[in-house]
């Protein structure tokens, strides 16, 4: 679903944010991507639905060549990709519904669809109970879903998260990583950017680490042994 060809970016300040880095994550995997601060793990996920573009290599995401696609087909790419982040991005000024509804509003899907859809994926995320919330009165964890939501309300076959739980305490970050397990089960490709190697190592998924922009290790998956 996601193929990295010695896939390169350099910054154009000179930083390298990765560099030669292969990898195969198949369709319905959940792979999380650690490493230290500045190791690429940001730029990794950017990649893939061109926020960033690659310096060098190949980047294959759902038989789409990333790098060689047309600008004016980029949208349609996005729109096969939910990105999350740790800092919620969510609009102040806008509702719970109002959030989520946003990927349908730019898709053009019509009203009624739009309505059946967002209170489809709050019910998923537990918060059908908040459509009128406006995001700060909610609790960071409860924002947290609300951005979830926005991101798979598309029913995008691929899920990023940045740092999906770095504000959050163990309990909820646990409740966070098992909804993200929920839509690997139901198919979705699931790639998270996380520090939390305790939350990591007690999950059982395929672990990649990146260390200087480069793969330093790729451990498969061990949930049998759980
Ligand atoms: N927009 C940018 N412009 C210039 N350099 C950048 C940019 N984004 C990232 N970098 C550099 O690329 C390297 C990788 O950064 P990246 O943000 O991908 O790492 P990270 O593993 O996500 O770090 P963190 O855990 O701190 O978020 C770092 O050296 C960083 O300074």
């Amino acid at each position: 679903m996601i193929h990295f060809d010695r896939v390169s970016k350099r910054y154009r300040a000179g930083a390298d944010g990765l560099r030669g880095v292969t990898l195969n994550i198949d369709e319905g995997e959940m792979v999380f991507v650690t490493g230290h601060s500045g190791a690429g793990k940001s730029t990794l996920l950017r990649l893939i639905p061109r926020l960033e573009r690659p310096s060098g290599g190949r980047l294959v995401v759902a038989g789409v060549d990333v790098n060689a696609l047309a600008r004016r087909k980029v949208p349609l790419l996005r729109q096969r990709i939910g990105v999350t982040f740790q800092d919620h991005r969510l609009l102040a000024d806008r509702n719970v519904f109002e959030n989520v509804a946003l990927p349908l509003v730019i898709a053009g899907i019509p009203v009624r669809e739009r309505s059946r859809r967002v209170q489809a994926a709050l019910d998923k995320v537990g918060l059908l109970n908040k459509l009128s919330a406006l995001p700060q009165t909610l609790s960071g964890g409860e924002q947290q879903r609300v951005g979830i939501a926005r991101a798979v309300v598309n029913r995008p076959p691929v899920l990023l998260a940045d740092e999906p739980t770095g504000n959050l305490d163990p309990g909820l970050s646990a409740e966070i990583m098992k909804l993200f397990a929920g839509f690997k089960e139901l198919g979705t490709t699931v790639l998270i950017a996380t520090h939390d190697l305790n939350l990591v190592d007690s999950l059982g998924y395929r672990t990649i680490s990146l260390s200087n922009g480069e793969l330093a290790d790729d451990r498969p998956a061990n949930r049998g042994e759980l």
